[in-house]
């Protein structure tokens, strides 16, 4: 219920379109009624007086009526469709708003394509109880409540006759909904599931194609889809019981009507045109009675979507999202850890790591695979919090700051430089939102990106494709380099990439990096040696410890972990 009452929070943002939507669902219910009276009223005066000259203008009445119902119902349809649009779009923005504040951990453990259905398909569903709670609810309730308030002063022993089944409809209603949320939400994981696969997989298209496994993966497939199918069923079952068992119960009522109503005109209790009347308007009674069935079902179905959009609005914000302390402009770059501790998990990943630039000094960090030399990246940026010791930058705790003025200070060149679905322009613009064409072009140019973007297609405005699918492993380096570059940021992380490119792309990337690295502090995790060598300092990593550090030169001949290192294949030239 506290879940129900929270969908119907957002309600309260436009009270203006919940109050016309009320209004008009009044004036339509009202309608309603006309029709009966006029039937009780023609019965009485035409039929039985014989007053058939008022017929015409009765007839005018219910045709008014009628229109009158209709052109609320238009109406009321407008509202409440304006005002869905209005409600999925700021639960979708609220949403994605939320998502881009989350801490990393929290998408570290998470599936793509889970998180994809709750802001694509749990969105849309949780907000069906809104809009239809409005549309078909209110209406619903609003006519058995003045519909019952008719009939009881037509006949209250006809109207109780009539409600006799509300009690069983309740009785069903309750058994129905005692499980329905369980399985509207195994239906919900398991479309999760489903689309978290999908995702992957066309995420995965190439290694899939490249090791012959499409038909595993469409058994994988199959089989997460027949789980979807099974949680469906299981949900269809329940209502292809209730929903038929619900119309019986109703149409007990109609039964009971005509029963006791024939026994008291029979008894000289009640006038035939009252049971005419009676079966006039009792569709009215029941027929809402459905929807209100077909309501409890949506309701529970967006139960459980609102529940899995709800575990993430109350996720909380990763610390500083927005506010905090703001680092002293110009920031200098000088950046210090101090006995610094991190882990993941349960398993430590940094021992006691020390370290220190000084402004405008690049440090190379190296060391095998598994170090921790990304995690001492990814704590820079503050990607993740340390558990112990200290990092700052210009003698500021890095754990204070504001993570957009930690961030404004930062650049980041990825291993595998990311490229979004869009137009060079954009991609470069991510840096710097109102980069001129000039600056661009400037940018490119120091990352020696100018002479393949002049030749694509567009230039500027051509589309990379997604993830820079369609230019080649060099240029999206070169790109990535150019973005940081219009960024001009006075800290500069850089995750060498290691995919071999040919001697003369080398080339350029090399002298790329160096005009990046110019002026600014730098800390790479270098596999070219030749960044290596000109770094001010380099520290060895190993196992989470530092366990070396110093120049290329007194490394070599301390003859150490970093002179076996080197001369191992990863420290190419
Ligand atoms: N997001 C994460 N969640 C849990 N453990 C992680 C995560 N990222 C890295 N690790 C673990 O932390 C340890 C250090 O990883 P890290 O990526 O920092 O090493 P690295 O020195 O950069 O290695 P490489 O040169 O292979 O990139 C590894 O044991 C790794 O499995």
């Amino acid at each position: 219920m506290k879940t129900v009452l929270r969908i119907f929070s957002y309600l309260g943002k436009y009270p203006k379109l919940a109050t016309a939507q009320l209004f008009c669902a009044v004036i339509m219910t009202l309608m309603l009624l006309a029709f009966p009276i006029m039937t009780g009223v023609v019965s009485n005066e035409v039929i039985d007086r014989g007053n058939i000259e008022k017929l015409p203008q009765y007839i005018l009445i219910v045709i008014a009526a009628f229109f009158t119902r209709d052109f609320f119902n238009f109406l009321r349809i407008l509202i409440n469709n304006t005002f869905e649009q209005k409600a999925v779009f700021d639960l979708r923005s609220e949403l994605y708003d939320k998502l881009q504040r989350l801490r990393l951990k929290w998408f570290d453990e998470r599936r793509t394509g889970d998180v994809m259905t709750r802001v694509a398909e749990d969105v849309p569903q949780m907000e069906r109880i809104l809009i239809d709670g409005i549309e078909q609810g209110l209406v619903a309730f609003l006519q058995i409540l003045i519909v019952s308030a008719f009939l009881f002063t037509c006949s209250p022993l006809l109207a109780l006759a009539a409600l006799s089944p509300l009690p069983l409809l309740m009785l069903g209603a309750w058994l129905y909904t005692r499980h329905a949320a369980n399985r509207y939400r195994m239906a919900r994981k398991a479309t999760g599931a489903m689309n978290a696969m999908l995702h992957d997989n066309i995420a995965g298209i190439r290694q899939i194609k490249s090791y012959a496994a499409e038909d595993e993966e469409h058994t994988s497939f199959n089989q997460a889809s027949a789980k979807v199918s099974d949680a469906n069923m299981q949900v269809m079952k329940a209502w292809a019981v209730y929903s038929p068992s619900m119309s019986f119960f109703n149409s007990i009522g109609y039964a009971l009507v005509l029963g006791v109503g024939a026994w008291q005109i029979h008894n000289g209790h009640l006038d035939r045109a009252v049971l005419l009347q009676f079966f006039t308007i009792i569709w009215a009674l029941y027929e809402p009675l459905g929807r209100l069935h077909q309501l409890n079902q949506m309701s529970q179905s967006s139960k459980a979507a609102a529940e899995r959009v709800f575990t993430i609005l109350d996720e909380e914000n990763e610390i500083h999202a927005t506010e905090g302390a703001e680092l002293p402009t110009p920031v200098r770059g000088h950046v210090q850890l101090k006995q610094l501790d991190f882990s993941y998990s349960e398993q430590p990943t940094l021992h006691q790591i020390s370290l220190e630039a000084q402004p405008g000094q690049t440090i190379a960090l190296v060391g095998s695979t598994g170090a921790g030399k990304s995690t001492i990246v990814n704590l820079l940026c503050r990607f993740y919090e340390y558990d112990q010791g200290s990092i700052t930058i210009d003698g500021t705790e890095l754990n204070t700051i504001a993570k957009p003025s930690l961030r404004s200070a930062i650049g980041y060149v990825t291993q595998e430089a990311f490229l979004f679905n869009g137009p060079v322009r954009e991609n470069l613009q991510l840096a710097k939102r109102d980069a001129t064409d000039e600056e661009m072009w400037i940018a490119l140019q120091a990352a020696n990106a100018n002479g393949f973007v002049e030749a694509l297609p567009e230039g500027l405005d051509s589309v990379v494709g997604e993830r820079g699918i369609k230019l080649s492993g060099g240029e999206k380096q070169r790109l990535s380099i150019a973005r940081a570059l219009l960024k001009n940021p006075p800290i500069l992380l850089l995750d060498e990439a290691t995919a071999s490119v040919d001697s003369e792309t080398e080339l350029l990337i090399q002298q790329a990096l160096d005009r990046l690295m110019e002026n600014r502090t730098a800390f790479v995790i270098a596999h070219r040696l030749s960044t290596i060598r000109n770094a001010d300092r380099i520290y060895v990593l190993d196992h989470g410890r530092v366990i070396e550090s110093g120049t290329h030169e007194a490394l070599l001949a301390s003859n150490g972990k970093y002179a076996s290192l080197s001369k191992q294949a990863f420290l190419e030239e």
